[in-house]
């Protein structure tokens, strides 16, 4: 029988990355000092133990009241669209996992700590990005993904249609 919603493959896909999120922040906090910075591509690639008790860009710091409120919405709308609008959508399916994931991963830190770990610093070439965390990459990535859905296979293409 034809799963339309994939309980089980999603329910693996946002446990292991949440596992994968947790265990790197885990790493990073036992195994190195805040500040700590470990070449891994030369200049352009660090692993750099760094806290940050803001959102994207270090905004809104230790605002954390505001944090738990937008995730546990962003979170009750995620559940609500996944079983209203991805019946039997894969690509959609897996932007809600790939953000459910990474809010709870993000989430996790601020309830226990009150500030998030990141560990992943990229120079962009002449750009220094923000340090950043798995639970971040499947927010970008879940976000590409919905944008994708969106414009390209779901509504954005029917009502461009009529
Ligand atoms: C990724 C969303 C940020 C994440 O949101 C979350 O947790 C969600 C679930 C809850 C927030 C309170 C609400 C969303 C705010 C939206 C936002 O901020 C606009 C973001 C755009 C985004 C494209 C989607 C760009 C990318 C940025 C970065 C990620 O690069 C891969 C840099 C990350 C570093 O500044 C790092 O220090 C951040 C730290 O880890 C805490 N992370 C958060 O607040």
């Amino acid at each position: 029988m034809k799963t339309s919603y994939r309980i089980i493959p999603m329910a693996i896909l946002a446990i292991f990355l949440l596992g994968l999120d947790q265990l790197t922040k885990f790493l990073v906090v036992t195994g190195m000092e805040e500040g700590e910075s470990i070449p891994v591509l030369g200049k352009y690639l660090a692993i750099t133990s760094h806290r940050n008790s803001g959102a994207a860009w270090g905004m809104l710091q230790g605002q954390m009241i505001f944090f738990y409120i937008i995730t546990v919405i962003v979170l009750v709308i995620l559940v609500y669209v996944y079983f209203k609008e991805a019946k039997n959508n894969l690509l959609l399916q897996i932007a809600i996992v790939m953000l459910v994931a990474g809010s709870l991963g993000n989430f996790i830190d601020r309830i226990l700590f009150q500030e998030v770990v990141d560990f992943v610093d990229v120079l962009l070439i002449f750009y220094d990005f923000p340090i950043f965390n798995v639970a971040d990459s499947a927010l970008t990535v879940g976000v590409v993904l919905m944008l994708v859905e969106f414009f390209f296979m779901g509504k954005g293409e029917k009502d461009a249609g009529n």
